[in-house]
């Protein structure tokens, strides 16, 4: 077997996924190398933006148990770089009272023994000024919720990277990997050899995950980004204590509908559709589809009277889809020094710190920290293709 590599491990895409598993390897004094095909940073994947929610309310047990951990990773990374990535909020969720997505969120938000409140229509607006709660909705507060700084997460997380001795290579398209003991990987500017690597390339993991005869059942969809204007500003403002929100999906909306208060651009609330059309990465622009709007001004104007129901400022965003929405977490069938981390399906940013924690794990051969089998390749079976 040949030993001539120069890094332990080379992580391909330097979003948040895998800037925080490139970290982790640092941490363990893997000789990592991080390479991105764009100019860092940038506004082309998934992980661009100045905030994301980070909650505990889940749908699943699994996804609340593994934010416990990751609430401390992330207060572990503030207080390493002295800086503040995190600010609390709360998250309320609404949704059809007897529906079973509501209802689920609920119930796991008590079963967990998260600190939460229940709202009923009587003290709802004390709480929660200038929102509507639609007929047959009920309200529950995740108190522990809040927003993450996500542009100042990618700087802080790639920078501690770098102090642990880490090498970050941008602006350095993969355009090969061979499979073996030792991985040779091909970029734009040169070849590299390591012991192994890890696939984190957001709405690009089958365009790399091809070069090592796989392809996952992915879909890339176009998320209009929208920014709603305060018709008094300061309305919906984070310093006004304004949570985040999440309406589960309902039988007119299909998906769910989130926002953040009002914080990166004053006078501006930001409100998403948890969807859009498919589009292929390097033409994202060239979507342009808009229903995702229609529905979002609907819901605007009967639930948040204090906002001109009308985007002022739309930006894009892409969300790589799993078919049940839950992540990829995998070592790769065929190559035991492979491990991908994909389809984070428009939920994974503040689960940063343990991805990169697992996928670190994967790499090593350490059992994992958490129960892998919702992340499974597996659980797709007849979707996987492998020209293997
Ligand atoms: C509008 C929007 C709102 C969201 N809101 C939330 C939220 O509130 N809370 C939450 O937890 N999550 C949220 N998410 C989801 C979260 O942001 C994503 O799950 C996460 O950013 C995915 O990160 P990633 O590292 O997998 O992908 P990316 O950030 O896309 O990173 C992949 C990287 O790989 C690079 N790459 C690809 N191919 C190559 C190659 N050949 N060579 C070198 N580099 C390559 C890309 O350029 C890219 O930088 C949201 C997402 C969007 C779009
Ligand atoms: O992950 C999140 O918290 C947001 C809100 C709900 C839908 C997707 N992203």
């Amino acid at each position: 077997m040949s030993t001539n590599w120069e890094y332990d491990c080379i992580v391909i895409g330097a979003g948040v996924q895998g800037s925080f598993t490139a970290y982790q390897l640092a941490e363990k004094k893997q000789k990592t190398l991080l390479l991105e095909q764009f100019i860092l940073p940038h506004t082309r994947g998934s992980s661009h933006g100045q905030t994301r929610i980070i909650r505990k309310a889940y749908e699943q047990d699994f996804y609340t148990h593994m934010m416990e951990e990751s609430y401390e990773l992330w207060a572990q990374l503030e207080r390493e770089a002295g800086v503040k990535l995190y600010r609390q909020t709360g998250l309320l969720v609404m949704g059809p009272e007897d529906s079973q997505s509501y209802q689920l969120y609920k119930n796991n938000l008590q079963k967990n023994k998260v600190p939460m409140a229940i709202l009923n229509r009587d003290n709802f607006s004390q709480h929660i000024p200038n929102v509507n709660l639609a007929v047959g909705d009920g309200a529950v507060v995740d108190i522990t919720a809040g927003v993450l700084y996500a542009d100042r997460a990618l700087k802080t997380v790639q920078g501690q990277f770098e102090k642990l001795g880490g090498v970050i290579r941008d602006n350095e398209k993969v355009t090969d990997i061979k499979p073996g003991p030792v991985v040779t990987v091909s970029t734009s500017a040169g070849v590299y050899r390591a012991k192994s690597v890890v696939i984190t390339a957001g709405p690009w993991a089958n365009r790399l995950l091809a070069h090592t005869g796989l392809q996952l059942p992915l879909k890339v969809v176009k998320i209009n980004v929208c920014y709603w204007k305060e018709k008094v500003p300061g309305t919906y403002d984070v310093k006004q204590r304004f949570p985040c929100f999440l309406l589960t999906e309902s039988e007119e909306t299909k998906y769910h509908i989130y926002g953040l208060p009002s914080n990166e651009y004053p006078g501006l609330m930001k409100i998403c559709y948890h969807i859009g059309g498919e589009t292929d990465p390097d033409e994202r622009d060239k979507q342009t589809d808009r229903s995702d709007i229609d529905i979002l001004q609907r819901i605007i104007a009967r639930c948040f009277p204090g906002l001109v129901p009308e985007p002022a400022v739309v930006e894009s965003c892409m969300y790589t889809m799993t078919p049940d929405q839950h992540f990829v977490l995998d070592r790769h069938p065929s190559h035991s020094n492979i491990v991908f981390g994909a389809g984070f399906s428009g939920h994974g940013f503040k689960f940063g710190p343990i991805i990169g924690k697992l996928l670190c794990e994967l790499i090593l051969g350490e059992v994992p920290s958490y129960d892998l089998s919702p992340f499974r390749i597996r659980r797709f079976q007849d979707q996987t293709k492998s020209a293997l």
